[in-house]
């Protein structure tokens, strides 16, 4: 008879969510830790920043200014992804970066679809100024290369696992995939054209509209 008790492993602490902190007063936040404007850290990213035009699923204006603005640790990762893509003959075209949080609230109100929206309840990582929805261009003449769906395109079309795409369409999601992997960005499963960057939770949450940013 075996009298030796069955082990059992301590109960483990359920994983904890970053907290979710709105930051009400952006001069409080410290100085290594401001949203910077990409065209100050790389002139060679394009921009088509859709929020600023009606060109974009809630057929709105929203932005008054076409700025893509990032934690500056994350936008020297984004530097370096269109560094890496020049030697290749390619670079980025972002389609969004930072997004106010009151902006997440309206796009919620629309598509309430965690698949496809952040709940604004938790907020977007793009609220944090640490994520963006880009995609790739051809260096010299600035034409989009293939990808599986036009931008906010909200179907299974747009996932990463999907698998009815060209192999050349394939090819390039993958391939931005890839370079935004190398320098750290974490890929959408949902949207192949959204990336988050590492250390997302350490931003707070911030609702200062795009023209207010110096
Ligand atoms: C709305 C879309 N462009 C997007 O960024 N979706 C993710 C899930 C988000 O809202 O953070
Ligand atoms: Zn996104």
């Amino acid at each position: 008879q075996n009298l030796t008790p069955p082990v059992t492993s301590p109960p483990t602490a359920p994983p904890t969510a970053p907290p979710t902190v709105v930051v009400q007063d952006y001069n409080q936040v410290p100085a290594t830790e401001k949203l910077v404007d990409i065209r100050s850290v790389n002139l060679n990213i394009r921009l088509d920043i859709r929020y600023a035009t009606t060109n974009n699923f809630l057929k709105k204006k929203i932005y008054s200014v076409p700025r893509c603005l990032l934690r500056s640790d994350v936008a020297q990762r984004l530097s370096r992804v269109q560094q890496d893509l020049e030697e290749m003959g390619l670079g980025l075209k972002v389609y969004d970066c930072y997004r106010p949080l009151s902006v997440t609230r309206q796009m919620w109100e629309i598509l309430p679809d965690t698949r496809y929206v952040a709940n604004p309840a938790k907020g977007s990582r793009h609220n944090r100024g640490a994520a963006v929805d880009l995609t790739l261009v051809d260096l010299r003449t600035g034409a989009e290369l293939e990808m599986p769906t036009a931008f906010d395109d909200f179907t299974d079309k747009a996932a990463r696992d999907y698998t009815g795409n060209a192999p050349q369409v394939r090819r390039n999601s993958d391939l931005l995939a890839v370079k935004m992997k190398q320098q750290g960005f974490i890929p959408l499963i949902t949207e192949w054209w959204h990336f988050d960057a590492p250390g997302w939770d350490k931003y707070g949450l911030l609702d200062v509209p795009l023209e207010n940013i110096r």
